[in-house]
């Protein structure tokens, strides 16, 4: 017989249920005949002529993103082709992390001498394989985790003038491949100018999009966020699924989100195509965002970081490195422990052990104008491995939100902490385990809404050569391993600065900030982001 396919699921064989079979041929590839077997999780190629193999070659449908069905260039060919496009983590000899890889087959079939009905059982390989690799939540995600719609539509805004001023090239080489393979559609907008991307989602109709994705450093979707969060709709605006595809130069969102699916982590190229698969597989998860306000009025939203000191002097000062792309954080570190300085200012904090119980007592006009919040009680409890406790902010229309900072012109409640020390080497809030892309700063985070800010502080009197070692720790994670009476880390809710002179630069998300007095404070799930989150 001349190939062949089974009505789905009819088939048992052996312990594993066969959806379909067939016998193809690969193009290009070997000559010689396959059977090809698809089961709900895999497809299964093993040589059949001309010699029968007993080892297979497998393909798992949970690293695949696409498959399209197609006819041969050749008129006279009655055979049907369909390609299978996947990406498995993969370690190559001379590399030393393991890192997704583009493997793509195509398999030629011809069960009968009829092109028409050829193609119809081509077409139903390959619409069954498309339905099998889609993302599948378990059920004890459902309600807080979601997927994006297979046949989907994106907003796609390219900052060309990120990291080494690739990003727009990394879109069309890297990226637009996979998207096409994955058979997804977008706009693309290149932005101008500072801001643009800012100003377009204020305004946009995000009905017409399943999800809002930038190409470029944190800086870009920061503008994103806090564009979704000048809406009038703000409540339902910042729902919309977002996406981050790495072309800066720190990329920690992108890195952090690597990190979340459990895989090594990459950088550069590697990173991309972890982060474009991730994107092409559409799991959508909730994540933490960040409010902050300043004495001047500001009102901004933050995903990653704020920080004050050595690390946003650092920051800003490699700005006019950019074109080093990562290296620039590391020489700026350099440059920067050379002539080491001290910021002086009060810190405090709340705990996260002190935030249960806590009671509502905010207005709109103190988060934002625009941002109308709906308050309510809350019996947030603080327990870093489970959000088991928490009010679960997705399933309800507003925002349940509770208060922890008071105005800035008022003392910080009794129940905050207030540092002794008033002299400081940098001040760190950060939410996501990347501060960069080799700065794995928060290693204890494993998802996007893990519900604490993690703050860390270095009191001045630091040896240049211990912050050198605690840098160099930062880079692998191990920082947290070493003691110093210096350094501090301590999990928070809320956090409030007060520097004593308004010289400097502070950092939200690695964009600059004048320095001031400023406050922040945890809104749990507030946002959505396109994660590869592990499900397990
Ligand atoms: N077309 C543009 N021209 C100039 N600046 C832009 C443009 N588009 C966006 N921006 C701004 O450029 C800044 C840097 O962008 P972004 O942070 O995305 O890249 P990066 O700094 O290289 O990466 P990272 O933040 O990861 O270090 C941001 O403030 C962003 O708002």
């Amino acid at each position: 017989m001349d190939g062949q396919h089974f009505p789905e699921g009819d088939l048992q064989k052996g312990t594993t249920q066969v959806l379909l079979y067939g016998e193809v041929t690969q193009v290009p590839g070997p000559s010689g005949r396959y059977a090809l077997t698809l089961t709900p999780t895999e497809l299964h190629l093993q040589q059949i002529q001309p010699a029968p193999e007993s080892r297979g070659y497998v393909l798992s449908l949970a690293d695949c993103i696409g498959c399209c069905s197609f006819k041969g260039k050749d008129p006279t060919d009655l055979g049907a082709y369909f390609s299978v496009f996947c990406y498995p983590v993969k370690k190559k000899w001379w590399r030393s992390r393991a890192a997704r890889q583009r493997e793509a087959k195509t398999f030629r079939l011809e069960p009968c001498r009829d092109l028409e009905e050829n193609l119809k059982t081509a077409e139903r390989w390959a619409t069954k394989i498309r339905e099998l690799s889609a993302q599948r939540l378990p059920e004890e995600k459902e309600g807080l985790y979601s997927c994006l719609p297979q046949a989907r539509q994106l907003l796609v805004l390219v900052n060309p003038f990120g990291g080494k001023g690739q990003a727009q090239h990394l879109f069309y080489s890297h990226v637009l491949p996979m998207l096409t393979e994955a058979d997804i559609g977008f706009n693309l907008v290149v932005t101008e100018r500072q801001n643009q991307a800012r100003e377009l989602v204020k305004d946009e109709d995000l009905s017409r999009w399943d999800a809002v994705v930038t190409v470029s450093g944190d800086g870009l979707l920061y503008e994103v966020i806090n564009g979704l969060m000048e809406r009038s709709d703000w409540q339902s605006a910042i729902k919309k699924p977002l996406g981050i595809l790495p072309g800066g130069s720190g990329n920690a969102l992108a890195m952090s989100i690597n990190h979340y699916t459990g895989n090594d982590p990459v950088n550069s190229q590697d990173l991309l195509t972890s982060s474009t698969f991730t994107l092409c597989k559409g799991l959508v998860a909730p994540m933490d965002l960040v409010s902050i306000t300043t004495a001047s009025g500001k009102h901004l939203f933050s995903f990653l970081s704020f920080a004050w000191g050595f690390i946003s002097d650092v920051d800003i000062e490699s700005e006019k490195h950019r074109t080093m792309g990562p290296a620039r954080f590391t020489l700026g570190t350099l440059i920067r422990l050379c002539s080491l300085r001290t910021y002086k200012g009060r810190l405090s904090y709340l705990p996260a052990a002190e935030a249960s119980g806590e009671v509502s007592s905010f207005t709109s006009s103190q988060i934002s104008q625009n941002c109308q919040y709906n308050v309510c009680n809350s019996n947030n409890s603080y327990n870093p491995q489970s959000n088991a406790n928490e009010v679960d902010h997705t399933s309800t229309a507003s925002v349940a939100e509770v208060s922890r900072v008071v105005p800035l012109d008022q003392p910080v409640p009794n129940h905050w902490t207030i540092v002794k020390e008033e002299d400081f080497v940098l001040v760190l809030a950060i939410y996501q385990p990347y501060l960069g892309e080799d700065f794995f700063m928060a290693p204890m985070v494993s998802k996007p809404d893990d519900n604490l800010i993690h703050l860390f502080y270095v009191k001045a009197g630091i040896s240049r050569a211990s912050l050198l070692k605690y840098f160099l720790a930062v880079e692998k994670g191990n920082h947290l391993q070493q003691s110093s009476p210096h350094v501090v880390y301590v999990p928070i809710k809320a956090f409030r600065i007060e520097p004593f002179t308004s010289k400097g630069v502070m950092t939200v998300d690695g964009e600059a900030l004048e320095c001031g007095q400023v406050q922040g404070q945890l809104h749990s799930r507030l946002a959505r982001i396109i994660s590869g989150t592990k499900l397990q």
